[in-house]
């Protein structure tokens, strides 16, 4: 109903303007588009679902999120292919891991801070309606 899509809309505003804070974050530089494969010919042998923040930005305009769960899913990709991806000692492993760690806690934190439970809740029920 009506109501319903108007609460999917606050979800759609407040997933963009999170992804948006997190693409204009230098730290973040890396995760802003998908890793290059004509750069990185491995990385889909390694990789089975690349996710980057633009991808991500792109699931929300096509309705892909009806919960904060279903998007954190995806956003989670980020971080955890970056750590899997890049496992190594050296200091550029080292340096994109530290950063995709950032990206985890910067991501739960603004969560915890600036999304409603009761809010949460609501779109947990449409989703179970649907
Ligand atoms: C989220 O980003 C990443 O997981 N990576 C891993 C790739 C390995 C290394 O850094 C990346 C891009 C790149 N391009 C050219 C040569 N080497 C690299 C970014």
């Amino acid at each position: 109903e009506e109501q319903e899509e108007d609460v999917l809309r606050e979800l759609r505003l407040f997933l963009r303007n999170l992804t948006e804070r997190l693409m204009l974050d230098r730290r973040f530089k890396a995760f802003v588009k998908p890793v290059d494969i004509e750069e990185v010919p491995d990385y889909l042998m390694v990789i089975q679902k690349p996710m980057d923040l633009s991808t991500l930005l792109s699931n929300i305009d096509e309705h892909k999120y009806v919960t904060i769960k279903e998007f954190m899913s995806d956003a989670d990709l980020i971080w955890q292919n970056a750590l899997e991806y890049n496992p190594d000692s050296d200091p550029a492993d080292r340096h994109i891991r530290h950063r995709a760690c950032a990206l985890k806690d910067t991501m739960r934190v603004i969560v915890r801070d600036e999304l409603d439970k009761d809010f949460q809740r609501v779109c947990e029920e449409i989703r179970e309606s649907r």
